[in-house]
C-alpha cells in the first residue's frame, strides 16, 4: 500500500506541539523529516524546520535562556533529532503515518532520554553483543525483601533445578508392595518439615500403576478392547507356558538310566534313527534334571566313545570363556557307562521346545504329505547370518573353531534366534588330529556358508553341489546374499586369510537392521513385563481375598459375622465378583474387577456403596478403609491359632 505522506499545507497536524503560528512554526522539526528523514515540501513552501541540528540547538538555547525553562502545556515536546519518540509524539502522528513506508531509526535508541550525538555512528547490528536469556532461579523472599513488604517467608522454587526435588524425595524408593507404609510416614515426616523447598509429591500414587509402557497398540476404543489387553498375548503366554510344561515334562516308565549328577532324563530326540554323519558317533539328546541344583540342562550323549586320551575332555573346560547369545554354553563333558556302552557326555544349556534348523526349516508339506521347500524370506536369512557371525567372533576370540554348524547341529530356541548347538564335540572327539586352529578357523567361514545355502536352498543334503546351489541362490535372492555365500564358501588365497572382522564390516548395514529389530523386541517384552508386574500385584490381592473371605471356622466369631467388620469384604467380593443385571444373570465385566481391585490395593479415598445380596444392609465404605481391613484381616488368619502351637 503506498504511503499517505503528511502534507503540511493541507492537514494540520493533530495534538501537540501545537505550532503557535508561522515563528514557531520554524523550530518545529518538520514531521515528514522525522518520519521519513526528509520533506518533500521542503522547497515548496513547508513552513516547518527541516534542519534537525537547528531544531536541537534551539530548544537547548531556548532551555537555558528561559526562566520559564521548565515545561508546561504549550513548551514543544521534546523530540529527538532523528526518532520519533514514544510518547505524546507518537500519539500526534496521524493515522495514516501507520502505513507509512519503513523507518529506519538513525542513530539514536527510542525511549533514550539523551539524544545521542549526531555525528556519531549509528550503532551495528551485533548480534554477539546481545545477552542470551538464562532463566534465572526466581527467588520470591529476594523479591520480597526488596519489594519493602511483608516478613513472610516464601517458598523459593527453582522450576529448572531437580536438586530440590531430590533432597526431599526419600532415601528409600517407594515400593507400593509393602503394606507397612510407616517407613514411608516417617520419611515423609522429615520430608514435610523441610517444606522451605519445592517437593515432588512422595505419597502411593492415588490409583492403579498401570503405566502405559509402549509400544502400544493402534487406539482402540473401550468396546473395541479384549480380556487380551489387559494381559500378556496369548501367543506369548502359550509359548511360554508350553515351554514351562516342556521343562518339567517326565518320562514316565523310562529306561533311561540315572546318572551321577543328573536324573530324570528325557530323550529329545525325534527320530530313533541312529545317524553317526555328523560326529562319527551316533548321538542322543536328552533334558536331563541336575542332582546338584535341580536345573536343567541339555545331555549330549556320544554312543560307543572311547576315551583314549585324558586331555581331549579337557579342552572342553576352555569352551566355558564363550559366553555368546548364539552359542549354546558347553558346561561339562564326562564318559559314562550308565547306558550299557561307554558314552561321552557334554553337558550344555537347555532351551526348551528347540528345533534344529533341518526340523524347521524343512516340515512344510503339501496336502499329499509331500514336502515341499519354502524359500526362507530374505530377512530372517539377514538374521541368521548375523547371529552366527556374532557367534564365529567370540569363538575365535577365545582362541576355539566352532567346527561344527551342520544345520541339524544349530537350533532354533525362538522366534528367528538361532544358536551353534554343538560346540566342543569335535574338540573332543577329533582332538587326536591336532589340527592347527588358524586352519580350522579358515575352515568355519566354509561351515557357515554351506549353512546358509543349506537353509536358503532348503537342501540339507550332505552331497549338495556348491556351484549349483549358489546359482539357485541367486534366482531366489538379492545378489548382495548370493555373493556374501559365494565370499564365505571361497577359500582364501594363501597367504591371505578371512577374518571375521572383514566379513562382520562388509554386512555391516544388516548388522544394523538387526540390531534395530532386536531393540524392538527388548521394547515389546519390557512392555509386557510391566504389565505383568501389576497382574502379579493383582494375584497377590486375589490371594489375601480369597484366604479371608468364606470361612466356616469363623462362623460363631463376632468380627467375622454378618455384623462384623470382615462382612464388608464378604461384600465387596460380591460387588466385583459376583455382579448381576436386573434379572439377577451373572455380568462378567473383567475391566470392572480390575478396577475394582486396583483401586483396593492403592486404598483411594473413593466410597463404594455395597449392599447385600438380600438389600437388607448397606454400607458406604472408601477403599482406604477396605484396605485396611483386608490387611488386618490378612494378619490375623496368618497368627498362628491359640492352644494349637
Ligand atoms: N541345548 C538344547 N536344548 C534343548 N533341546 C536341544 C538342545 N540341543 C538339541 N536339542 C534338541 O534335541 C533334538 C535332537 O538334536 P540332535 O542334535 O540329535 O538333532 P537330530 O536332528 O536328531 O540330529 P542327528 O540326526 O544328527 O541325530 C532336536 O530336536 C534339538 O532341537
Amino acid at each position: 500500500m503506498a504511503a499517505t505522506r503528511f502534507q503540511p499545507e493541507l492537514r494540520k497536524p493533530a495534538g501537540s506541539p501545537r505550532p503557535r503560528g508561522r515563528e514557531n512554526a520554524k523550530d518545529t522539526l518538520c514531521r515528514n523529516v522525522l518520519i521519513y528523514g526528509h520533506c518533500r515540501y521542503e522547497d515548496q513552501g513547508c513552513a516547518f524546520n527541516h534542519d534537525p541540528n537547528k531544531t536541537l540547538s534551539a530548544q537547548q538555547d531556548s532551555g537555558r535562556k528561559s526562566a520559564r525553562g521548565m515545561f508546561n502545556v504549550d513548551s514543544p515536546s521534546f523530540t529527538p533529532s532523528t526518532l520519533p519518540v514514544s510518547s505524546s509524539t507518537g500519539a500526534t502522528i496521524s493515522s495514516q503515518a501507520a502505513s507509512a513506508a519503513p523507518f529506519t531509526p538513525r542513530g539514536l535508541a527510542s525511549g533514550t532520554a539523551t539524544p545521542a550525538p549526531l555525528e556519531s555512528e549509528p550503532p551495528a547490528f551485533n548480534p554477539a553483543q546481545i545477552r542470551e536469556f538464562t532463566p534465572q532461579s526466581y527467588d520470591l523472599s529476594q523479591a520480597v525483601a526488596t519489594n519493602g513488604t511483608g516478613t513472610e517467608s516464601q517458598v523459593p522454587f527453582d522450576p529448572f533445578s531437580m536438586s530440590s526435588v531430590a533432597q526431599a524425595m526419600p532415601p528409600t524408593p517407594y515400593n507400593p508392595y509393602l503394606e507397612d507404609t510407616s517407613s514411608l510416614a516417617n520419611n515423609g515426616a522429615a520430608y514435610y518439615a523441610a517444606q522451605s523447598t519445592y517437593t515432588a509429591p512422595a505419597q502411593p500414587l492415588q490409583y492403579h500403576l498401570y503405566a502405559p509402557i509402549g509400544p502400544h497398540r493402534e487406539d482402540l476404543l473401550a468396546y473395541q478392547r479384549l480380556t487380551h489387553d489387559f494381559f500378556m498375548p496369548e501367543k506369548l503366554r502359550e509359548e511360554l507356558q508350553k515351554k514351562a510344561e516342556a521343562t518339567l515334562q517326565v518320562m514316565p516308565n523310562s529306561q533311561l538310566p540315572t546318572l551321577d549328577n543328573f536324573h530324570t532324563l528325557v530323550a529329545l530326540d525325534t527320530s530313533h534313527q541312529k545317524s553317526a554323519t555328523v560326529f562319527g558317533f551316533p548321538g542322543w539328546v536328552y533334558k536331563a534334571t541336575s542332582s546338584k541344583n535341580g536345573k536343567m540342562y541339555c545331555l549330549r550323549r556320544l554312543e560307543g566313545y572311547r576315551l583314549t586320551n585324558e586331555n581331549a575332555i579337557r579342552s572342553v573346560k576352555d569352551w566355558r570363556r564363550v559366553d555368546n547369545g548364539s552359542v549354546v554354553s558347553v558346561i561339562d563333558a564326562f564318559t559314562t557307562r550308565a547306558f550299557g556302552d561307554s558314552s561321552l557326555i557334554f553337558v550344555t544349556d537347555y532351551f526348551p521346545l528347540s528345533k534344529t534348523l533341518v526340523e524347521h526349516h524343512s516340515t512344510s508339506t503339501n496336502r499329499f504329505g509331500n514336502r515341499v521347500p519354502a524359500a526362507v524370506p530374505e530377512k530372517v536369512l539377514w538374521g541368521y547370518i548375523v547371529q552366527i557371525a556374532s557367534a564365529i567372533k567370540s569363538v575365535h576370540a577365545a582362541n576355539l573353531a566352532v567346527r561344527c554348524m551342520d544345520p541339524s547341529k544349530v537350533i532354533l530356541t525362538d522366534k528367528s534366534r538361532i544358536r551353534l548347538g554343538a560346540c566342543s564335540v569335535l574338540d573332543v572327539v577329533q582332538y587326536d588330529a591336532q589340527r592347527p586352529l588358524a586352519e580350522l578357523q579358515q575352515e568355519d567361514f566354509i561351515h557357515f556358508g554351506k549353512l546358509i545355502l543349506a537353509v536358503g536352498t532348503n537342501n540339507f543334503s550332505p552331497n549338495i553341489v556348491l556351484k549349483n546351489a549358489v546359482d539357485q541362490l541367486g534366482r531366489t535372492y538379492t545378489a548382495e546374499l548370493r555373493d556374501t555365500v559365494a565370499w564365505l564358501l571361497t577359500p582364501a588365497q594363501a597367504p591371505a586369510v578371512k577374518s571375521i572382522d572383514d566379513f562382520l564390516s562388509g554386512i555391516s548395514g544388516h548388522l544394523v537392521s538387526t540390531f534395530d529389530s532386536s531393540l524392538h523386541a527388548i521394547d515389546s517384552q519390557t512392555s509386557e513385563l510391566s504389565r505383568e508386574l501389576e497382574n502379579g500385584r493383582l494375584l497377590r490381592l486375589m490371594a489375601k481375598l480369597g484366604a479371608i473371605n468364606e470361612r466356616p471356622e469363623y462362623e460363631g466369631d463376632r468380627n467375622w459375622s454378618e455384623n462384623g467388620e470382615r462382612y464388608m469384604l464378604k461384600l465387596f467380593r460380591d460387588y466385583v465378583f459376583h455382579q448381576v443385571d436386573a434379572d439377577g444373570r451373572p455380568v462378567l465385566d473383567l475391566a470392572h474387577i480390575l478396577r475394582c481391585l486396583n483401586k483396593l490395593d492403592a486404598g483411594i479415598d473413593e466410597k463404594v456403596c455395597l449392599t447385600s445380596r438380600d438389600e437388607q444392609t448397606s454400607f458406604v465404605v472408601t477403599y482406604r478403609e477396605l484396605k485396611k481391613q483386608v490387611t488386618a484381616a490378612f494378619a490375623e488368619l496368618q497368627k498362628p491359632a491359640k492352644g494349637r502351637y
